[in-house]
């Protein structure tokens, strides 16, 4: 009797800070009934530190490496859903390898959405800039070409759910039997 799914892979969540990865990563989980993982949250958790204090204590290429590391380590788990920091999937070892073991899926959202999204917090280093809303345009211009390698893509909008943008990745992904199947 079909109740249920079967994830044959993982799925690596990519995308701007501020598309959702973390939130709808976890509901999408949660649908699949599968493991979250979170690579910041793996990240703060060994270091015992936040994102802003690893950046301010050791800098962003420490925590690249620890981004890159903790990567390859939750690729090698059971399938399940990875939802990434914004920066992983520019290092090119991290794509090959996402392509490698899991599938990559990149929420792709307008840079008005994300920065509605972000501006109010002050958890992403990146941003703490005289000009937060330039600093956030130019990562989105140089990123999305490099983003837009993902095998996957859902368009994020401001009017959908986090239940809304999980559903459509489950339905994007059912299109890929070798990833998710309904059992
Ligand atoms: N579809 C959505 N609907 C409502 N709020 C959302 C949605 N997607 C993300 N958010 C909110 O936007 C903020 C940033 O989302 P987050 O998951 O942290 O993004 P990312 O991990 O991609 O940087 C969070 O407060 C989150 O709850
Ligand atoms: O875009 C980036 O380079 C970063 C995004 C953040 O994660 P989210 O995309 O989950 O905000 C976090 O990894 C760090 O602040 C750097
Ligand atoms: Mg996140």
């Amino acid at each position: 009797m079909g109740m249920g799914y079967r994830l044959n892979k993982t799925v690596v969540l990519v995308g701007m800070m501020g598309a959702g990865k973390s939130a709808v990563g976890r509901v999408l989980a949660d649908i699949l009934d599968v493991p979250f993982l979170d690579s910041d949250a793996e990240i703060e958790h060994a270091a015992n530190m936040t994102i802003p204090e690893i950046f301010a204590r050791d800098g962003e290429p420490f925590f690249r490496e620890r981004e890159a590391q903790v990567i390859s380590r939750l690729l090698v788990e059971a399938p399940g859903i990875l939802s990434t920091g914004g920066g992983a999937y520019m290092q090119e070892a991290n794509r090959a390898e996402i392509h490698d073991k899991g599938v990559a899926v990149w929420l792709d959202a307008d840079l008005d959405l994300l920065w509605s999204r972000v501006r109010h917090r002050d958890t992403r280093p990146l941003l703490r800039t005289p000009n937060p809303r330039a600093t956030l345009s130019e990562l989105y211009r140089k990123r999305v070409p490099i983003y837009a390698l993902a095998e996957l893509r859902v368009r994020a909008d401001p009017s959908y759910t986090l239940h809304d943008m999980a559903r459509r990745v489950v339905k994007v992904l059912l299109n890929r039997p070798d990833v998710l199947e309904k059992t």
